[in-house]
């Protein structure tokens, strides 16, 4: 006979186990019949979870979830109140498996942590650079796109104040590696290009990533109706914009999709990505590198880095691109080891 089985129809003898007895984990109810919903706000503990009919629900977190375990883009159980009435409460209690997960180090100067998720089940990354005011900033964009790749998710270039600069030598650079381009330009007097954005956000979840200034709250305000993103300044004493205490935020597209803006996030910590994935998101250089030694950090002083005599194997424009590269992805490696 089990220690609970008191051997009794009595139904004032109650049968449960004694205090710990059980390991808490195991007491967990199944949550995985809840209904499902996707979390496309948080703001301070609170959770919008939109659900399946389209209601939007404001939820608090089960506590054995634990700490910035729910990120936007996930898709959870909500139980408890899933009317969406003014004053009432979900309770997320279950996250499901994850498509992608966008991932970032601890910030330079922080003591190197776990990484922390930023994003989940998003598609595309799309990369908002200026063509100018402010300029692009390469180390940026082969940092988000190493951040995309590893994350296994698609990056999108979308150039942004095409009114203010050519994008010529941009393309030169980034179109060889593959990678997709747009550009626009949204101006009081002119928007331009969004035909060519829109229908590649399409019925799918974007994740707009971008240095403060690059325009990513104008471009939200022309593809999202009634969004209301504030546009303004870059903060010249701090450096950062204006929304840096702001949280991350899903906007639903009129003709389909979402895109996610990330404000506060604007660069990735790498320091969780090993050597290889950095490369592989190289695909120029990765080519290269399989003529190097076993084994090879592919640092300037690595002794035979196959990668160390490509620029000079060409003259000209070509070999300053390829210096251009190389010395990015070195620097990469070497910014990762001081995060
Ligand atoms: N000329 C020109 N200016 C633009 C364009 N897009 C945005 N701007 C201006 O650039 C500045 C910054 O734009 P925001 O949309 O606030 O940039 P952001 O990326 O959201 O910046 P944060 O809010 O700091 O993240 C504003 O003054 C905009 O009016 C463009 O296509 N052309
Ligand atoms: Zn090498």
């Amino acid at each position: 006979m089990s220690r609970y089985d008191l051997g009794t129809d009595d139904p004032r003898v109650k049968v449960r186990p004694g205090k710990s007895s059980r390991p808490r984990s195991k007491q967990r109810p199944d949550h995985s019949k809840k209904p499902v919903g996707m979390v496309i706000g948080i703001d301070r503990g609170r959770y919008q979870v939109i659900m399946a009919d389209g209601t939007t629900v404001t939820a608090i977190k089960a506590r054995e979830l634990g700490r910035g375990s729910v990120v936007i883009g996930d898709r959870v159980h909500v139980g408890g109140d899933i009317s969406g009435q003014k004053d009432t409460l979900g309770r997320i209690v279950q996250i499901q498996e994850r498509d992608t997960l966008l991932l970032r180090s601890a910030e330079e100067g922080q003591r190197q942590g776990k990484p922390k998720p930023i994003v989940a089940n998003a598609q595309q990354m799309v990369i908002v650079v200026a063509l100018a005011d402010p300029p692009p900033r390469y180390g940026m964009i082969d940092r988000c796109l190493v951040a995309a790749y590893e994350a296994g998710v698609r990056p999108l270039i979308c150039l942004t104040k095409s009114d203010l600069a050519d994008s010529t030598d941009f393309y030169a650079a980034y179109t060889p590696l593959g990678i997709e381009i747009v550009t626009t330009s949204v101006t009081p007097e002119k928007i331009e290009g969004l035909s060519q954005l829109l229908p590649k956000l399409g019925n799918q979840v974007s994740v707009l990533v971008g240095h403060s200034g690059v325009g990513k709250s104008t471009l939200i305000n022309a593809i999202v109706p009634g969004a209301n993103r504030q546009v303004g300044e870059v903060n010249a004493v701090t450096g950062r914009g204006r929304h840096t205490s702001t949280s991350a935020i899903a906007f639903s597209l009129p003709a389909g999709g979402w895109v996610i803006d990330t404000p506060g996030v604007r660069s990735f910590g790498l320091a969780h990505v090993d050597n290889e994935t950095l490369l592989a998101a190289f695909t120029d250089l990765s080519e290269v590198a399989v003529a190097c030694p076993r084994g090879c950090k592919h640092l300037a002083d690595s002794p035979q880095c196959a990668l160390s005599t490509w620029p000079g194997q060409v003259a000209g424009e070509e070999q300053k691109y390829r210096q251009a590269r190389l010395n990015s992805f070195r620097r990469l490696i070497a910014s990762r080891h001081v995060e």
